[in-house]
């Protein structure tokens, strides 16, 4: 099924007409911040009949327009419905200073604390994360949605080791063909079609603006889920901006163009006949790839694709999951074989001698 830009309209609509006006404090017991944005704040609070904990989301009535306020409450509440979307909880009203929607509350903050937090999220835990991302995103485009805004501060967790993770802020939803002005921002999350639109902000000095227009397309999204793995799994951006005054995004780009390279040659010779090329040398991966595994790189080049149309979509991930992401550094590897040791003399000590070749073998494969 694919949803109209219509539908939402009317959603919007009909709940414009049955919009009430409340004091906070009569229905809510609020607890704590949970984190705030550019329109406002988001608090959890108690729903003092129900009992039930949410987030209650704050939009500034002096910033925000009741129809971006609608759109996101009413895209939240009718088309995420999948368990890795923040759905919104048929609550809404407005206060002398605010419009606010209730939402599903992720209890356990979200995806930036856990990347800063911790000097290197596991293999394990972003293939979690990423799985369930993967999910909600498809799901969020088989209606016919982009989310254009997939970033780790948007990303809530509902327990502490990731294994139920939600992705939510929908402000920038839209159906998928809409036209948008192509706004370039400062960060590897901004993809490289829009780099046009940064020569716009500068010769905007200059006085020579022409808006650039662009399509919301689903590959927005999946450009944003390789940035986020890559995230994960280094604890730090791969470049600063994807443009060609980055260094180190060229490094990535030259890099995928000569494996594409190498790649239609050695299909040319298969179909063609000739030499194959795979006793070539290596291409040497960007620098800031290193660490990662042949595996994660190949799912890297599909969503990272600096050609748009050509990027694959977030289900491309499952593909990948279950294997190796990370290489193994020989300091890893030395830990591993240390802690191995260590368990299987205890083992030994507690009299099961038998378990110990058991562990040791355990951990070698
Ligand atoms: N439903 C929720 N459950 C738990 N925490 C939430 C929820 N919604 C928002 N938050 C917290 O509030 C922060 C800000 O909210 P939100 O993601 O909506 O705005 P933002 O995208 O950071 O703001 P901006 O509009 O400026 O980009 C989030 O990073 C998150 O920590």
């Amino acid at each position: 099924m694919t949803t109209s830009p219509g539908e939402l309209d009317e959603l919007c609509y009909l709940s414009a007409q049955s919009m009430t006006s409340l004091v906070t404090s009569d229905h809510f017991k609020i607890i704590k911040k949970l984190g705030e944005g550019s329109y406002g704040k988001v608090m959890l609070a108690v729903h003092k009949k129900r009992g039930t904990a949410m987030a209650l989301k704050f939009f500034r009535r002096r910033s925000t327009s009741l129809q971006a306020f609608l759109r996101e409450y009413n895209l939240s509440l009718s088309f995420c419905t999948h368990p890795s979307l923040t759905r919104a909880l048929g609550i809404f009203f407005s206060t002398p200073g605010h419009y606010v929607f209730a939402q599903q509350a992720g209890l356990y903050g979200d995806l930036y604390n856990v990347i800063v937090s911790e000097e290197r999220v596991s293999e394990e835990c972003t293939q979690r994360v990423m799985s369930q991302l993967s999910g909600a995103v498809s799901h969020l485009h088989s209606l016919g949605f982009v989310h254009r805004d997939i970033k780790p501060e948007n990303v809530f967790l509902c327990d502490q080791a990731c294994r139920w993770v939600k992705l939510g802020d929908f402000g920038l939803a839209r159906p998928r063909g809409t036209q948008v002005r192509a706004v370039w921002y400062n960060s590897p999350f901004c993809v490289p079609e829009v780099e046009n639109a940064k020569r716009i902000i500068e010769a905007e000095e200059e006085d020579e603006v022409e808006d650039i227009w662009m399509s919301v397309e689903p590959c927005l999204d999946s450009w944003a889920l390789g940035i986020l793995v890559f995230c994960l799994l280094t604890g730090c951006f791969p470049w600063e901006e994807s443009t060609s005054d980055d260094l180190s995004y060229c490094a990535y780009r030259d890099w995928f163009n000569k494996i594409k390279q190498r790649e239609e040659v050695s299909q040319n010779c298969e179909k063609y006949g000739g030499d194959t090329v795979g006793e070539e040398a290596e291409i040497e991966v960007a620098s800031q790839f290193d660490s990662l595994s042949s595996l994660v790189l190949t799912l890297l080049r599909q969503l990272l694709h600096p050609v748009p149309w050509l990027r694959a979509g977030p289900d491309e991930i499952l593909s990948y999951l279950g294997g190796p992401w990370l290489l193994k550094t020989e300091k890893e590897e030395m830990r591993r074989e240390q802690e191995a040791r260590e368990e299987a003399k205890k083992m030994r000590e507690r009299g099961g001698v038998g378990k110990e070749k058991e562990i040791l073998g355990r951990r070698e494969r």
